[in-house]
Formats: C-alpha cells, structure tokens, sequence
C-alpha cells in the first residue's frame, strides 16, 4: 500500500496534510497518534470511503476511489462503531457478510475463535462492549481479505480477549495477510508491528520498527510516544 503526499480536508481543516508512508505487504503496520491525529482518516481514505483532497493513494496497486469494486472484496475492515445495525443478531450479522465473500471462511472455526457462540443470538444493540469488538473484526476477516484494516481492534476488550485477538492478528500475519492498525495501546502495537508510524496533526512525524523506535528495547514505545507527541510547555506567566 503507497500514500504519497495525502492531504484530506474537512472544510478549510486539513486533516491528513501531506502524509507519504508506504506498508509492506504480509506485515503488521501500526499507525499511531493522539485523539483527532487523522488516523482514522487516512484509513478511510485507503478503504475508498474518503477522496483525497491531493495526493495518491493505491491499494493493492489499486485507486480506493476509482478501483473500489475492485478492491472491497479484497479488503477487510474494522469500524470502531461495528457497522451493525442495531436489531441483527450477532450470528445473523455474520451469515450475512459471509455471503457477500465467495469464498468466506468456515464460520463455526471464526464464532469458535472469536468466542462469539454464546452471543449469538443477541441483538447487536444489547452486545457488550467486547462483544461488538470480537463480532467486527470477525466480520472484518471472514472474508479472507489480502488487507485487513483494523481500527483500535482491542479497545473495550479485557485481558485475555486481547491477548486472544493478538494472536488472531499474528495468524493473519502468518497467512500472509497485511495488516494496519490504529491503536492507543502501545503495548499492543509494540507486541504486534513490523512497523510503527506516527502522526501528529495529520503529518507523520516518526516511523520505525519496534525495535528501533525503542533503541532495542532501552525504551519502552510509551515513552517513545509520549516525547513524540508531547503538547509544547505552557507559556510561564
Ligand atoms: N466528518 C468530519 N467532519 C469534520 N471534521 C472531521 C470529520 N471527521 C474527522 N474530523 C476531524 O479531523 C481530525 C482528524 O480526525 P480522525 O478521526 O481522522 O483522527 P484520529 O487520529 O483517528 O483520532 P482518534 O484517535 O480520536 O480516533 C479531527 O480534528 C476531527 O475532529
């Protein structure tokens, strides 16, 4: 996946301005950043649900825009608000996105994997919050996507569900499946990427490996994070 130059405006405010970053394919890409960064907006605008204002972008080689037939069944994508409606059961949810694949994965492996088979006659609406998390990454994957786009995909979870859905990304991974995530969790991305970014009012302003954004480990990547992105000291009166 290539951005080259991406600026997205909403109104007169540039939301993403002028970000270039490249993700490997069979990777894990974190993009990181404060609340209001442009993350989720520079996923969207990959995922053709956004048009760049300037700048390309290409997707699987692909234009998200002009290519976007093309590319959706290639693609899986995360929502942070699930992209449910309210009254569907949780199951009937999955059966029905698993139709639009033609080759979807087994569902009773992805309701087993994702711990989704005790909930799955609940109304999207009455889902706790880990429920609706589990149920949109299933519904992300199940159609064995080349790109998985994952927003915040652990937020809400507890710790063994994190842990459970981790290791489902590392298998993504190991299928070959390229996967981007945003998330708060530096442990998390930490843990997960091959490669770090991080944005900061809709510019990259670091990118790395784990690795090397921690000088091997000396630091942790809050730290790293946090005096990346520190707001500037207050004017002493
Ligand atoms: N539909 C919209 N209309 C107007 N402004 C928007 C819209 N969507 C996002 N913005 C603004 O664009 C900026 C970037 O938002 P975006 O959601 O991309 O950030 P983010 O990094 O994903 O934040 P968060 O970590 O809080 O999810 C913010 O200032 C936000 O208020």
């Amino acid at each position: 996946m290539e951005i080259d130059n991406l600026v997205v405006r909403y109104g007169e405010k540039a939301a993403v301005d002028g970000l270039s970053l490249t993700v490997t394919g069979g990777t894990v890409t974190s993009v990181l950043g404060p609340n209001g960064a442009g993350k989720t907006t520079t996923v969207e605008t990959c995922e053709g649900f956004r048009r760049p204002d300037s700048g390309k972008v290409r997707v699987l080689g692909l234009d998200p825009i002009a290519d976007h037939d093309e590319l959706m069944p290639r693609i899986g994508v995360m929502l942070q608000d699930g992209g449910a409606w309210s009254g569907v059961r949780a199951l009937e949810m999955l059966k029905y996105v698993a139709t639009l694949h033609s080759h979807p994965l087994d569902l009773d492996t992805l309701v087993d994997r994702l711990d989704l088979g005790t909930c799955g006659k609940t109304p999207y609406r009455r889902l706790s919050g880990g429920q609706k998390q589990r149920l949109s990454l299933a519904l992300a994957i199940v159609g064995r996507p080349e790109i998985a786009f994952l927003d915040e995909p652990t937020t809400g979870l507890d710790p063994h569900g994190r842990r459970e859905i981790w290791q489902l990304i590392r298998d993504l991974r190991d299928d070959g499946v390229t996967v981007v995530l945003t998330t708060h969790a530096m442990d998390e991305a930490e843990q997960l990427s091959d490669q770090v970014h991080v944005m900061s009012a809709g510019k990259l302003i670091a990118s790395g490996t784990p690795d090397t954004l921690t000088e091997h480990g000396t630091k942790s990547l809050e730290d790293v994070y946090l005096a990346l992105t520190a707001p500037p000291a207050r004017e002493q009166r």
